[in-house]
């Protein structure tokens, strides 16, 4: 069987927006993704843009409602979007069915707990077995940037600050900055880690900045409007982390937008010109 199964290819402003599927051997399961070929990757390998997406997502919220492609066909810049955890009638899901937990909810991490642990190891799938795939199956170069939304900004810092040789720079909406603090973070860092806590700061964006100096860029967008902003967000750990271990944070609070796609569309043009600041060559 070939490495990538295309399942769709559209074209969009001189590129393609593609939907693969592939069986990932640290999933333990077969997944879909998309991807945003800009015109440039027709002639040469180009430089990508992981989105990791949020809470209930898919691969296809942010291809469909976050209007990245424009710019990224003008700059030449890919798009690659991984699904938000584990696939399969054999992946286990919140014993309750709730939508911050399992299916649609891997919170980025390498599960060690049972029955996760077999199928729920996002962070390796995100940060080595999919570059690897894409990058030899596709047009694209090992120049990669990281981004994302809410558990998907969580994510992107997270592994842009413990892998930070591997990127040029991360970027994120409403991220949940801390999650060993607050109760989307708690609930699944118990389920996947389990109850020692010790082992939770390495998921958590605020401890790792607090810990290191970042090496990398860092642009970060939050609505102060979001209702998610005081409980579960709280972007001020981030900052105050930066500034314990000296790091470059761009923190903007952005008046009177909220948690949706609306808000990553308004912004998501300044995320993708960041980004091609460390992708690109620049004249
Ligand atoms: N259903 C829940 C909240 C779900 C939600 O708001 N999901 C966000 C990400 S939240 C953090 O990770 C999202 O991106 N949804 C998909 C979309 O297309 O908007 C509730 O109602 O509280």
């Amino acid at each position: 069987m070939q490495a990538l199964e295309k399942i769709s290819d559209q074209r969009l402003f001189g590129g393609h927006q593609m939907r693969f599927a592939h069986d990932s051997k640290v999933l333990n399961c077969r997944m879909q993704f998309s991807v945003y070929l800009p015109p440039q990757a027709g002639q040469q390998d180009v430089p990508a843009l992981y989105w990791l997406s949020g809470l209930t997502c898919t691969d296809e919220n942010f291809s469909a409602k976050a209007g990245a492609q424009r710019v990224a066909a003008e700059l030449g810049i890919a798009l690659v979007i991984p699904d938000t955890s584990p696939r399969g009638e054999q992946v286990p899901d919140d014993p309750e069915g709730a939508y911050d937990f399992g299916l649609g909810a891997g919170f980025y991490v390498n599960a060690t707990e049972a029955p996760f642990a077999s199928h729920y190891q996002m962070y390796d799938y995100i940060a080595k077995e999919l570059p690897a795939l894409v990058e030899a199956e596709l047009p694209l170069s090992p120049k990669r940037s990281i981004s994302g939304h809410s558990m998907g900004g969580h994510g992107a810092l997270v592994i842009a600050l413990r892998e930070s040789g591997r990127y040029c720079s991360v970027s994120a909406f409403a991220p949940i900055s801390n999650p060993i603090n607050c109760p989307w973070g708690q609930k699944a860092l118990t389920g996947y880690l389990g109850k020692d806590e010790s082992l939770w700061q390495n998921y958590d964006a605020s401890v790792l900045l607090a810990e290191k100096q970042a090496t990398l860029p860092i642009l970060v967008d939050q609505g102060d409007a979001d209702p998610f902003l005081a409980k579960q967000l709280k972007p001020e750990a981030l900052q105050t982390a930066s500034q314990s271990s000296g790091s470059e944070l761009e923190l903007r609070i952005q008046p009177g937008y909220d948690h949706s796609y609306y808000f990553i569309a308004s912004f998501i043009e300044d995320h993708l010109r960041f980004h091609g600041l460390y992708l690109l060559p620049q004249s």
